[in-house]
């Protein structure tokens, strides 16, 4: 019994080591497109949704870090707010461009109010975006909510299919003209390796005949993805690209509806910290697909870690991905 004890804690002791040594010996960031220019995104402004936590704030740092003008697309004034300050604060200690200085809006941060599980707000803020910003370089689809307990959006949506893709879907459309007369120009989506759990049932897009929140927030980033590929197909010719990515697992507050006993806590927190990415390693294919030359001209692709990946088939299936256009057309009052 005694030596059994004494065997656990030696292996609990080099564990813990294992993972120290892994986080410290490592490189601190792994910018996977070598982005050091920080001209690269000179003259470009830049919409980010949900740019005030996790990803979003990290590809907002990133960007800004390139020259970029960044808008903040945010549900909540105060932790935008909030989030723009140090990002400000954290760019002046990097010795990146200063707002107002010769290098004119690089580095700019602006933030604007944008509730995705409301289709008045997203209709608000487009109408703001339209009558106050001159050009529209990149938009960043990256807001997300993960596995909540069943709610309804404003306007009746399940959550998370509201948020993730119907919020966005109307987003994308009403920016569209925008983009297009700032082209060549560029979509990100942010989705998921777990849209592979997800299926569009069409029979109860709004989970009332039965909810799983897992199965749900799958159905979503499947959404994500099926979207994309039919935007591509409808802006051929344009010179407005769309792609998708996976950020890999990342250490944000997307879990935050998760519950996990306080006692084991500890131990999640500590498995995150060893294996999932950091926003700013998570972030990296958002800042390839947002400013990279090497995606020039690329539509309708999936991306990993700055990489083209192969989906499944039923995330390629070009009638299902109409169908749900059509159907996103109708819930979101774009089409009667
Ligand atoms: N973290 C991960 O491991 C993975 C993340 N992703 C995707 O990455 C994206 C970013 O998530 P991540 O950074 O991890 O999570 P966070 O929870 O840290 O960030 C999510 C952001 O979305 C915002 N948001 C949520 N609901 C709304 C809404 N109704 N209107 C406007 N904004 C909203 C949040 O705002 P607020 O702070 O006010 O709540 C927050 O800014 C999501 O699309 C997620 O699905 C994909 C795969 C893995
Ligand atoms: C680590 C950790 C948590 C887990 C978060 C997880 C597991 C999030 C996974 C998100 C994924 C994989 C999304 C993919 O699209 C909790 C519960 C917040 C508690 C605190 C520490």
């Amino acid at each position: 019994m005694a030596v059994a004890t004494v065997a656990a804690l030696l292996a609990a002791l080099g564990g813990a080591l294992w993972l120290a040594a892994r986080r410290f010996v490592g490189p601190s960031v792994q910018r996977l497109h070598g982005g050091g220019n920080s001209s690269l995104m000179h003259g470009k402004t830049v919409l980010i949704t949900g740019a005030n936590s996790g990803l979003g704030r990290a590809t907002a740092a990133e960007l800004l870090r390139l020259g970029a003008r960044v808008i903040m697309g945010c549900r909540d004034r105060a932790r935008a707010e909030e989030a723009a300050g140090q990002l400000r604060r954290e760019l002046r200690e990097a010795g990146g461009p200063e707002p107002g200085s010769d290098d004119g809006e690089a580095g700019e941060l602006v933030v604007k109010e944008l509730d995705l599980a409301s289709l008045r707000s997203v209709r608000a803020f487009c109408q703001e975006m339209l009558q106050e910003e001159p050009r529209l370089d990149v938009l960043i689809n990256n807001a997300g909510i993960f596995q909540c307990p069943y709610m309804k959006t404003e306007d009746g949506f399940e959550m998370q299919f509201g948020v993730n893709h119907l919020g966005h879907f109307l987003l994308t459309n009403l920016l569209l003209g925008l983009l297009k007369s700032s082209a060549p120009s560029r979509i990100v989506v942010v989705s998921s390796k777990l849209y592979k759990y997800g299926d569009i049932n069409f029979e109860d897009l709004n989970s009332e005949q039965s909810y799983n929140k897992s199965f749900c927030y799958s159905r979503s980033k499947l959404a994500n993805i099926l979207f994309t590929r039919e935007l591509a197909r409808r802006l051929e010719g344009t010179n407005v690209t769309v792609n998708v990515l996976h950020p890999g697992i990342v250490r944000t507050n997307l879990g935050r509806h998760i519950h996990i006993p306080l006692l084991v806590k500890p131990l999640f927190n500590l498995v995150s910290w060893a294996f999932f990415k950091s926003p700013v390693e998570g972030a990296q294919t958002s800042v390839y697909l947002a400013s990279s030359p090497e995606v020039e001209g690329v539509s309708g692709k999936y991306f990993g870690d700055c990489k083209e990946e192969e989906l499944l088939p039923k995330a390629m299936d070009e009638s299902v991905a109409r169908k749900l256009w059509d159907i996103s057309e109708v819930m979101v009052g774009l089409l009667k």
